[in-house]
């Protein structure tokens, strides 16, 4: 396995108010006993809710954080440790932050990256090359970094991250704040480069259309504990999500009456029932269109934010068997 880790955990000391005066020392559980193994050219997606301490694990992966406890090794190195080696193993983009210097064009701080990682003349020209072509990046390689947009920095940020051919690529949040047509071109070019290079690569994102787009496997981490790590389509079929039945009538009306499904909202002439797992969308379907002057009907399959909001509603905890 490329990336194993075992029982790692890491707390942070806070102090909390305790009355007017008085403040106490607390520690902070952001990551709590967490275990997992990814193999070489898998591409795991890391989700969970808000502070749920999806960075707190990258960090430590990255070497940024030590850990409190447990054990973590990224291609055979100790992270906290083994830093600077670390760093010729792996690529790091965190999506709020650039690595490249804000003043001097795109080309010139790719080419600052090849001279601290001593990358040689031949590997970098075919690289920034074939990343130029991937990402489109001859529009804009001699325009000042503080001039790109958030989607050209990005796919700048991406080059960087790769110059040095590192087998790992952590990302955090590759995609946030990028419009519909930058986010298609990042997550094509992750799926390019695991294929043709083998890259692993391991994400957290809010974004759930990285994960159904590109990962096959999924871990759920919620208030530091893995709540599950396993196949997206298990975990789709854990959270039993209800499928959609979308209803257009021909007018407003109050909300339908059909066996087994309820309305879950309605807006002027259309109308959202859930349909049960388990039940008959076709019996469902003939006799909406009995009783009632219908439009159009459409099924819709559980995406899966659907999914997600499903399983926190059940509360994670009824998954935790999936983890080892
Ligand atoms: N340096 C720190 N000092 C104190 N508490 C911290 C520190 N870093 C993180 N935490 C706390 O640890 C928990 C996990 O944070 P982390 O940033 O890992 O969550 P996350 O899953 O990445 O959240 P988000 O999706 O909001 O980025 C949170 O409660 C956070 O407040």
């Amino acid at each position: 396995m490329i990336i194993e880790v075992r029982d790692a955990a890491k707390s942070f000391p806070v102090r909390r108010r305790a009355g007017r005066f008085r403040r106490v020392r607390e520690q902070v559980r952001a990551v709590d006993r967490v275990s997992f193994a990814i193999q070489p050219g898998e591409i795991v997606g890391y989700i969970g809710p808000n502070g749920a301490g999806k960075s707190t694990t990258i960090k430590m992966l990255t070497g940024i954080l030590t850990p409190s406890a447990g054990h973590v090794r990224v291609a055979g190195l100790d992270p906290a440790r083994q830093r600077m080696r670390l760093a010729r193993r792996i690529g790091v983009v965190f999506g709020q932050r650039t690595t490249l210097w804000w003043d001097l064009p795109l080309r010139d701080s790719l080419s600052l990256l090849r001279h601290m990682y001593r990358i040689d003349r031949d590997r970098y020209a075919a690289n920034l090359a074939a990343f130029t072509e991937l990402l489109d990046l001859g529009p804009f390689l001699d325009t000042p970094v503080r001039q790109l947009s958030l989607g050209q920095r990005m796919r700048g940020d991406l080059t960087a991250a790769l110059l040095h051919d590192p087998p790992i690529l952590f990302l955090d949040e590759p995609t946030i704040g990028l419009d519909v047509v930058s986010k298609a071109a990042v997550r094509g070019f992750l799926e390019r480069i695991n294929a043709e290079r083998g890259t692993t690569i391991l994400l957290t994102t809010h974004d759930l259309d990285d994960i159904e787009r590109l990962c096959r496997r999924v871990m759920v981490i919620d208030q530091g504990r893995l709540a599950y790590d396993g196949d997206l389509a298990e975990l789709r079929a854990r959270a039993a999500t209800p499928r959609t039945l979308v209803v257009d009538l021909a007018r407003p009306a109050p909300p339908l009456t059909a066996d087994g499904a309820s309305v879950t909202r309605v807006d002027g002439p259309r109308q959202w029932l859930a349909v049960p797992p388990g039940s008959s969308a076709a019996a469902l379907i003939a006799d909406i269109t009995a009783r009632y002057e219908v439009v159009d009907i459409a099924l819709r399959e559980p995406d899966i934010e659907d999914v997600i909001h499903q399983l926190y509603r059940q509360g994670l905890s009824t998954l935790e068997d999936s983890v080892p």
